[in-house]
């Protein structure tokens, strides 16, 4: 049985005071057992959060990792230092990321096996682009940026993959994808899952991501293939986090 996921991205919002605020004011709230709660902020965040949220049902991630251990990349954060924090999960190929900072299917797997290997879960970002969508070409792609993020994962490590299928034409712009729509993309990425790994694909938990808010989330997660979704937007709002973990 998959236990649904719904994390939320701040993105490049809040500050460690204002984070620690959101906690206070959801963190008893925060109480359906029947869904994992996660919270994905920028990285200053996290030592503070992962505090805050100690006893809680609320677990922390990250939003980028490198996929080296130390070496001479100014800027990045390693997976090594995300662990030392404890971090649960760490976003991996956003398609902001792979937009803004040259992330390629390539540097995504790297990532995906790296997460892996220091114990960090991964939530794999897969999408098209509105182009895409309209060219025909949605299940093309994610099929390559499925295959690609997945390349050389182990068996026994996929269950800890959560992918989150987020059609980029969707993201922050108020437009959903039905959610028919998304769970008919979303059951066929799941069928790119089994033809690499059999039936333990069925362990692996996908998650709808764009424009979701507390109005369609229920909608949304009575699919039949969704086990998710991945919030912005309106996972910074305390009331709305919580309508949505509690859908
Ligand atoms: O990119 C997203 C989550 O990672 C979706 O963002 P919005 O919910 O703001 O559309």
């Amino acid at each position: 049985m998959r236990k649904p996921i719904i994390a939320g991205n701040w993105k490049m919002h809040k500050t460690i005071a204002e984070g620690i605020a959101f906690v206070n004011e959801v963190k008893d709230k925060v109480n359906n057992d029947k869904v994992e709660a996660v919270i994905c902020a920028p990285f200053t965040l996290l030592k503070d959060l992962k505090e805050a949220t100690k006893g809680t049902n609320i677990k922390i991630g990250a939003q980028n990792m490198h996929f080296e251990e130390k070496g001479a990349f100014t800027g990045e954060v390693s997976p090594l230092m995300l662990k030392e924090l404890d971090i649960d999960y760490v976003v991996i190929g956003h398609s902001e990321r792979r937009q803004y900072f040259n992330e390629t299917n390539e540097t995504v797997n790297k990532k995906v096996l790296k997460a892996l290997e220091v114990s960090i879960d991964p939530i794999l970002c897969v999408g098209e682009t509105l182009e895409e969508r309209e060219a025909g070409e949605t299940k093309a792609v994610c099929k390559v940026q499925v295959e690609k993020a997945l390349e050389n994962v182990a068996k026994e490590d996929l269950a800890k993959v959560v992918i989150a299928y987020e059609p980029i034409w969707a993201i922050g712009t108020g437009k959903t994808a039905t959610s028919e729509d998304a769970n008919d993309v979303i059951k066929y990425i799941r069928e790119v899952v089994k033809d690499i790994y059999g039936d333990l694909a069925n362990e692996v938990r996908i998650q709808y991501g764009g424009s979701v808010k507390p109005a369609n989330v229920a909608e949304i997660m009575g699919q039949s293939d969704i086990d998710g979704a991945l919030v912005g937007g309106a996972s910074l709002e305390a009331s709305d986090y919580t309508q949505l973990v509690n859908y």
